[in-house]
């Protein structure tokens, strides 16, 4: 597999960050094929789900930077890496090595289902634990050790929880309890990945963030917390690459 590269399903950009910690950032995005979890409302499923087998291109950092290159670094100095998990990629490394000797800025995304030593180079890291809506069960035991070294090491780190439901805000509320000093982003999930008309989508985007909002107002649980959209869903729907 090393020999193989790094797993690359899209490369894009430089669109705007549309999620958590760093919203409204521009950026590029590398998205890596394969993942451990089958979240049962992922919007990225062809990435683990065999639909996209043969778009997935095994590609060298360098070959990577190139393809960055073509899309914008002379527009854009920010990357984000997401997936499917790209924490499954070790040799992930190089590339992060190659960005930053650039000067480029680095975000990540993954569920914290894993550990990589590289985490502690990512400028921005974005850990989204899974809530029970999703079907997937969250095993703490790798979770705590890997808040506790990003904490430590001090790290620019936050924590991410897409809601669906009140069970799901019930699991956002026990994160927060076992991690009270880390950044705490509530998101707004989106029920229908498949439909086509972004204004028919953005209604219903609209009222689950509305929904969001009120419930953690009201809640003493969740004092210091920050609630968004997926501000990319509203902008473009469901289009893949934006
Ligand atoms: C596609 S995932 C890839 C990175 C990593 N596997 C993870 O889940 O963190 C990127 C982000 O999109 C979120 N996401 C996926 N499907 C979603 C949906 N239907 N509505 C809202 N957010 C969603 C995930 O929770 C995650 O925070
Ligand atoms: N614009 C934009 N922002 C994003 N933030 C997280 C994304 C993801 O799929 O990981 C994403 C994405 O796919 N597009
Ligand atoms: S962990 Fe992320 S990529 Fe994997 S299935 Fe869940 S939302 Fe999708
Ligand atoms: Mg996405």
């Amino acid at each position: 597999m090393e020999a193989k590269g790094i797993p690359v399903l899209e490369l894009f950009g430089p669109t705007i960050q549309g999620e958590g910690m760093v919203i409204g950032q521009k950026t590029m995005f590398v998205r890596t094929a394969g993942c451990d979890y089958s979240c049962s409302w992922c919007d990225s499923s062809f990435t683990w789900d065999g639909s996209a087998k043969q778009d997935i291109r095994w590609m060298s950092a360098r070959e990577i930077e190139h393809e960055l290159d073509q899309l914008g670094t002379a527009t854009c100095s920010h990357v984000t890496i997401s997936g499917g998990n790209p924490a499954l990629i070790k040799q992930l490394s190089e590339l992060i090595e190659v960005l930053h000797a650039r000067g480029i800025e680095i975000a990540l995304e993954t569920q914290g289902s894993r550990w990589q030593d590289w985490f502690m180079d990512i400028d921005e890291l974005t850990l989204s634990p899974k809530p029970p809506s999703s079907n997937m069960i969250t095993d703490w035991a790798l979770l705590d050790p890997i808040v506790e070294k990003l904490t430590t090491g001090r790290r620019n780190f936050s924590l991410k929880v897409v809601i669906f439901d009140e069970v799901d805000l019930d699991y956002a509320r026990i994160v927060h309890l076992r991690y009270p000093h880390a950044d705490l982003y509530l998101q707004a999930g989106n029920h229908d990945v498949i439909e086509a008309n972004r204004d028919v989508l953005l209604q219903q985007l609209i009222e689950r963030y509305m929904w969001l909002i009120q419930a953690v107002m009201t809640s003493s649980d969740f004092k210091k917390v920050r609630v968004l959209p997926q501000l990319h869903t509203w902008m473009w729907g469901n289009k893949r690459g934006v």
